[in-house]
């Protein structure tokens, strides 16, 4: 919330008052604090009034589904934002970062998440290259290098509560999507530049870990860590409560572990939880992850991409050998052959707190819908054998269930847990296979994003509303879990839905798109 007036004074009146008192402390906040969002305008996103472009959606003949384009289209304006001028004239006011008080408009996932999120605008983002929303586009890319520019990495979100950690890093596939829609080489010099700081910031200590492989040859890989020992202050009160009765080195250490696996964009997911089940085991910063290693790894190959581009023959070429160090390091230890997937790895508890050395580590045997994010990230190449089968891993994995790409197989109560499906990862996975996995492949692909089209329109045509997640168990249904409700507007939501439309055409009326197969009778929680 806004302060209403100097830090200073509202600090002053905060050490005089009674705060055993609600009602005191109501008054306090009602005197000195102003309603959330009240930093906020709607904007008027560049290019919104004249609608979706001539001759858009061309696969899309129904008139039903082109009506839900058509809102989904109009969506952005809801979630269009800017600063008010007091965010500039006043930081210290503000939690809003300075990124996002520039003047320029941004998109906020919706509901509760009333800033530029990190991860949700990838998907955002490429909803709305999908309307043609090209200068709002850049405003948002715009904004994210700023950020870079201004603290040497992308926060969470843009908020100054998340300045200890970042979020799935997937900054050098927004600015490749920018670019491939309308090529900038003055804006790519820009983006190669903070693309470098924040790969500086991924691979430093303690992010940055070194394990030493059944080859013998020691890998560089890299872990969430979140910057902070304190209860996260947007969810102060939760974190306080599942340190209850800790003492305070120990509440100190797993404060710092729910952060990290905010960080990780899951939060929560037994998929952190040393006894898979409660917060109070969370022990993110001894996970490797898959995900992080390959979102890594896709980083690495844009930055030499564009590097090449710009004529950047020495960052080019330093890039490629990060890049194929890596993928080594991915290989030898990450990939499991068996199981078809690409596994996190778990340190030893000895290790959490190192950044170097042969620390022991093992393989997670935890299904996850990370464990293909690999995949996506180009970690096999198209037509091998591997890619074969991680195709075949994630078939028998029993995640593609009923009505969705379910993101864990454990039912915990988490929101990054059964039956939950969230779009990023759907969108992910089925990317992975379309690009990969040959006929077979661009064959599940077409089938996941039916199935995806049908829960979010499901849910639109019930009750319209475009939920952040879904239950995997049932067309149309929210997903469930967590720390709070499950909210709707929804950026990514839309962003996949609108890019699934585009590439694959879309009739409700159609019968279900065949290549799933039967659902897993009973997925094991
Ligand atoms: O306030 C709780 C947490 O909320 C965010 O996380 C969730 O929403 C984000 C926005 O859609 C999404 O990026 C994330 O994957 C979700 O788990 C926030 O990112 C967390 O840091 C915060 O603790």
């Amino acid at each position: 919330m806004p302060l209403a007036a100097r830090p200073a004074d509202v600090a002053a009146a905060f050490e005089q008052l009674d705060r055993r008192d609600n009602v005191t402390l109501q008054h306090f906040c009602n005197r000195w604090l102003l309603p959330a969002g009240s930093d906020l305008l709607p904007a008027a996103a560049p290019g919104l009034a004249a609608g979706p472009p001539p001759g858009w959606l061309p696969q899309v003949q129904n008139a039903e589904a082109r009506t839900w384009a058509e809102a989904l289209f109009s969506l952005w304006g809801a979630l269009c934002r800017q600063a008010t001028p007091d965010v500039a004239a006043h930081p210290e006011r503000h939690s809003l970062l300075q990124p996002a008080a520039q003047g320029r408009p941004f998109v906020v996932p919706g509901a509760r998440f009333r800033e530029q999120y990190y991860w949700d605008t990838f998907w955002s983002l490429r909803g709305l290259l999908v309307c043609g929303l090209h200068d709002l586009a850049k405003d948002v890319l715009c904004t994210m290098l700023a950020a870079v520019e201004q603290f040497g990495f992308t926060p969470n979100g843009l908020r100054s509560y998340y300045l200890n950690r970042s979020q799935p890093p997937l900054l050098s596939q927004t600015v490749a999507a920018v670019h491939a829609s309308a090529p900038d080489l003055a804006l790519l010099a820009r983006a190669l530049a903070a693309l470098q700081r924040e790969h500086a910031y991924w691979t430093s200590s303690p992010k940055a870990v070194e394990l030493q492989g059944p080859d013998g040859r020691t890998h560089r890989l890299s872990r969430y860590w979140a910057a902070t020992d304190q209860p996260r202050p947007e969810a102060y009160r939760e974190d306080v409560a599942t340190a209850a009765g800790l003492d305070g080195a120990a509440a100190a250490a797993l404060w710092r572990e729910l952060a990290s696996a905010a960080e990780s964009g899951w939060d929560f997911s037994s998929r952190w939880l040393d006894d898979g089940v409660s917060l109070r085991s969370c022990r993110t910063t001894r996970v490797v992850p898959a995900d992080l290693n390959a979102l890594l790894y896709q980083m690495e190959c844009n930055i030499a991409s564009f590097a090449a581009e710009l004529g950047e023959d020495e960052v080019a070429a330093r890039f490629r050998a990060a890049a194929a160090a890596r993928l080594q390091a991915i290989d030898a230890l990450l990939w499991d052959e068996r199981g078809g997937q690409w596994r996190d790895l778990v340190l030893a508890a000895d290790a959490s707190g190192g950044s170097t050395g042969s620390s022991s580590f093992e393989q997670s045997s935890v299904v996850v819908a990370s464990n293909w994010v690999p995949l996506y990230c180009g970690c096999a190449p198209a037509g091998t054998a591997r890619a074969a089968a991680a195709l075949a891993g994630l078939r028998r994995s029993n995640l593609l269930a009923a009505a969705g790409v379910a993101v864990t197989l454990r039912e915990t109560g988490q929101q990054w847990d059964w039956p939950n499906s969230w779009p990023p990862l759907t969108c992910m996975l089925l990317e992975g296979c379309a690009s990969y996995c040959g006929q077979e492949g661009k064959q599940l692909a077409a089938a996941l994003a039916d199935q995806y089209l049908r829960s979010a329109y499901a849910a639109w045509a019930a009750c319209g509303r475009m939920f952040e997640k879904f239950d995997a168990q049932q067309a149309g249904a929210p997903g469930g879990g967590g720390e709070y409700q499950c909210v709707d507007g929804f950026g990514w939501t839309n962003g996949v839905a609108l890019l699934l439309l585009e590439r694959y055409g879309w009739d409700p009326a159609a019968g279900a798109a065949a290549g799933l197969g039967s659902p897993p009778a009973a997925t094991q929680p």
